[in-house]
């Protein structure tokens, strides 16, 4: 079985992630863990955090000379900014002068002070803080690698900010390398260069405003082979165990597989996806509203995944709010913060989306060593065929 669990608070000495259940001999490679959270940390609209840091991982257990042993393996990330909030976050000593006491509508400040029974409210936004996607983003990047083995890739483009559309439906079907490297070079992992000006400037009004935006980002999957997820019982239907990995992204409130909401205005001849057989190529679709998912069992179609991201809850001109200690009206209190971080979300996104597949796939394949999955996935590749 492969879990994970991470701690580490946003202004805490650092990220830790404990992976476990990772194949014996599976070699990592830590310059493309690097590279994951780099492009976490880009996308035009982010606050000055991302300025201090600089995410590196750090592996402190579970593999030897770049290939993992079997045991657990510990992942971590420091937080550079740790140096400026020790006073106000060292675990043993210390006294915060300024309790967070003013809940930010639509943030975790509220709901979680009352129900932990917190004073300072920075006891809960410091973990509901989205810095713990980053050590997601290290767990997803290792699960990338295990995908890769199967060559499965997984990535994602940005299809709205603040209301304004991108087009970019042929990446849905197209040559994979060729989108992500157009991806490379966009300050908003967006393929519509005229979008992308529109959004940046909406992103400075918004931050002029002392306001902030949300948006949509969508997670493409390439190579993809029929047959994982499930369609017995409902916590193994694939479609399930992706939109719930996505849902758990802060901010994320609506997830979609394939045509999703669309499909409530077609008919079931214009929904689904008719099926051909050609010798050497298999089964195929010439349309993929299904999202390459169909009985919560991928069918061997790009999976395609969306989400939308609400706007940033911090806001630089603040909402009406009550202060928890008088219970007065008082401004929601402010940090400084990103404005726009659908970008960032959406790499995110590629890396739960990875997790959940690295889960499925050594649960059809068996994980206790590496050899023995290629085997068992060449095996079935060929059975398939
Ligand atoms: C990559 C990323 C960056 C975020 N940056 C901020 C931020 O700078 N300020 C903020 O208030 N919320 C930010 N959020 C959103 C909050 O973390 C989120 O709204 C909050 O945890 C409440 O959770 P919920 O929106 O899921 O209810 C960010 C979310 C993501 C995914
Ligand atoms: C630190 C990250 O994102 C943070 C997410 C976040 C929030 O409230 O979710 C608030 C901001 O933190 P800070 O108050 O330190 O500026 C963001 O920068 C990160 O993505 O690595």
């Amino acid at each position: 079985m492969l879990r994970f669990l991470t701690a580490g608070e946003s202004h805490g000495p650092a990220l830790t992630a404990i992976i476990e259940g990772l194949p014996a001999g599976m070699p990592i490679d830590v310059a493309q863990i690097n590279n994951e959270l780099a492009r976490r940390q880009r996308g035009y609209g982010r606050g000055g955090r991302m300025q201090i840091e600089q995410d590196r991982v750090e592996i402190l257990s579970g593999v030897r000379f770049g290939v993992t042993i079997g045991s657990p393996v510990t992942l971590v990330i420091r937080n550079r900014d740790w140096e400026n909030w020790r006073q106000r976050m060292d675990p043993s000593a210390g006294d915060d002068t300024q309790p967070v006491t003013a809940a930010r509508p639509g943030h975790a400040d509220l709901a979680g002070a009352i129900k932990y029974d917190r004073q300072d409210m920075r006891d809960i936004l410091e973990r509901a803080s989205a810095r713990e996607t980053a050590a997601r983003v290290a767990v997803g990047a290792v699960a990338k690698q295990l995908l890769q083995a199967a060559g499965i890739t997984v990535i994602s483009h940005v299809t709205n900010i603040g209301g304004i559309w991108a087009a970019a439906d042929g990446i849905r079907t197209g040559d994979m390398a060729a989108w992500a490297s157009r991806l490379q070079s966009s300050a908003l992992n967006c393929l519509d260069a005229d979008a992308e000006e529109r959004m940046k400037e909406a992103i400075d009004r918004a931050r002029q405003d002392g306001d902030t935006l949300g948006g949509i980002f969508e997670v493409v999957v390439f190579g993809v082979f029929p047959g994982l997820g499930s369609h017995v019982h409902w916590d193994r239907r694939l479609d399930a165990r992706l939109a719930g990995a996505v849902m758990s992204i802060p901010a994320v409130k609506g997830v979609e597989v394939g045509a999703g909401f669309a499909y409530a205005a077609l008919t079931g001849s214009q929904a689904h996806d008719e099926i051909f057989y050609e010798a050497g190529r298999g089964y195929y679709r010439r349309t993929n509203n299904a999202g390459g998912m169909e009985g919560g069992i991928s069918n061997g179609e790009n999976l395609i995944v969306r989400a939308v991201m609400k706007p940033i809850p911090t806001l630089m001109r603040p909402l009406a709010s009550v202060d928890i200690r008088t219970k007065q009206a008082a401004a929601a209190a402010r940090e400084r913060s990103d404005v726009c971080a659908v970008p960032a979300a959406a790499v995110v996104g590629e890396a739960v989306v990875a997790w959940v597949l690295a889960e499925a796939l050594l649960e059809k394949f068996g994980g206790d060593a590496w050899d023995d999955l290629q085997v068992a996935i060449d095996y079935y590749r060929r059975r398939i065929r």
